[in-house]
């Protein structure tokens, strides 16, 4: 077996070195606003108005002067004259005076002279008069006209993520269209001599191929475009084939396996081939074994065969990847919540460590119950909720401590 030296980075080096420095974008695309979710922004965009655009009656009641309701009560009520009445999405022409109010329904546009709305239930109306039997405050039942968005204050940044929320205020303000980041398309390299279809019949000494299948229905869940080349051997002529393949048809290239150090572990020769390597290998576990690599254009990682390595190195740095390569601001995977580990779990130090835990609701927080096992199963991964991170340098959690918390949904 051939021997490398391997200098093993922490996470945060991979975040701040590689991903954040990375100088490739997919192209801009403009799309419609409603199609908008989850992409990151390429522009600034400004309110090109208030919203809501008019005060706005926030109840069914009565549009009066403030003023003219105070100390109002059951047994002191104000009588106020009706001179008219508000209709939905028209504006009322003239102007209430004092002792005077308009009947206004919810949503609508507050009179001239009005500041203020008495709801219906405490009023009762006699002819063209009404009795108010709780006063109130000026300002009180109304949403001034840029209580929900001002005139050019910024809606979107540049590189943020579009929300829904997003997407109510700029159709609300007629901004129908917007120019996002193309979401990456992967292309993934199935790899391993002992590797076979899910389809196929497997002899004793043979795994199906469960990482790519995985990882495709991870991707495609979150819009992400995914393209998988056949399984390969582990053959170097094969890998190059793959990889020429991905770099072809994809924005980034993930190897599934052949990571590590074996004499017929062919990511590392095959990146270095197309392109650069500049990382090989990261102080976490599970997912040593992650070779971060780069040409002009695109983007190569070879991720660990490993089942839980597989996926935890996707979640902490192909996800981040994908998300820089496409504009996002926020690339980083931050802790949900806290919980509180019901077991102790024990660590070698010298790696940053995450386990897999199931989630419970327990009286005053949630519970996290670990479930360990070996890098080479897949099984942690379908029964939990997500993972907890063991902070480089610490030797383990203790029962009953609290830990960060990252989901998988
Ligand atoms: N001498 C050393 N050996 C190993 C080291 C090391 O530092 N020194 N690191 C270990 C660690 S940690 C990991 S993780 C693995 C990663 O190995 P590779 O990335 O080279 O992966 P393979 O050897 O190709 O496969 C590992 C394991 O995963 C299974 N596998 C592969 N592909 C799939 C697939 N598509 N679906 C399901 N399972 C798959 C494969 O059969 C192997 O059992 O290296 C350690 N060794
Ligand atoms: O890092 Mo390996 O991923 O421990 O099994």
């Amino acid at each position: 077996m051939k021997k490398r030296f391997q200098v093993f980075v922490p996470r945060q080096e991979i975040y701040e070195n590689f991903i954040d420095k990375l100088d490739i974008r997919t192209e801009i695309m403009k799309i419609k606003t409603e199609d908008s979710l989850g992409y990151a922004s390429a522009e600034d965009i400004y309110s090109p108005e208030n919203l809501p655009g008019f005060d706005k009656s926030t109840v069914d009641g009565y549009a009066v002067y403030a003023e003219d309701t105070f100390g109002s009560s059951d047994g002191n009520p104000a009588f106020l004259k009706i001179v008219g009445e508000v209709f939905m999405g028209e504006e009322y022409i003239g102007e209430i005076k004092s002792g005077e109010c308009v009947k206004i329904p919810t949503g609508g546009m507050l009179p001239k002279g009005a500041n203020a709305v008495v709801m219906v239930e405490n009023t009762k109306e006699f002819g063209k008069r009404v009795e108010i039997y709780k006063s109130v405050a000026p300002g009180e039942n109304v949403l001034s006209k840029d209580e929900d968005v001002k005139k050019d204050s910024i809606m979107l940044n540049k590189g943020e993520s579009i929300n829904i929320g997003h997407i109510h205020n700029l159709m609300s303000l007629g901004i129908t269209s917007i120019k996002v980041y193309k979401k990456p398309t992967i292309c993934i390299i199935p790899t391993g001599d002992e590797v076979v279809e899910p389809t196929e019949q497997r002899i004793k000494t043979q795994i199906r191929d469960g990482n790519s299948y995985a990882l495709m229905a991870w991707l495609k869940s979150f819009g992400y475009e995914v393209k998988r080349f056949r399984l390969i051997k582990d053959d170097p002529d094969e890998f190059k084939e793959g990889v020429k393949w991905g770099l072809e048809n994809g924005d980034i290239v993930v190897i599934s396996g052949g990571s590590s150090l074996g004499a017929r572990d062919y990511s590392l020769s095959t990146i270095e081939h197309f392109g650069e390597v500049l990382y090989n290998g990261v102080q976490v576990k599970p997912g040593k074994p992650v070779i971060f690599g780069k040409t002009k254009e695109k983007v190569i990682l070879g991720l660990p065969g490993n089942p839980t390595s597989f996926i935890v190195s996707s979640f902490l740095f192909l996800f981040p990847t994908l998300k820089k390569l496409s504009g996002h601001n926020l690339f980083k995977p931050e802790p949900d919540f806290y919980v509180r580990i019901t077991t102790n779990v024990p660590t070698a130090q010298g790696r940053e460590r995450f386990i897999f835990v199931k989630l419970e609701k327990g009286k005053y927080e949630i519970l996290a119950h670990p479930i360990l096992g070996e890098s080479g199963i897949a099984s942690p991964f379908r029964m939990a909720d997500g993972i907890v991170r063991i902070p480089l340098g610490k030797e383990g959690l203790y029962k009953d401590e609290l830990c960060e918390f990252y989901s998988w949904r």
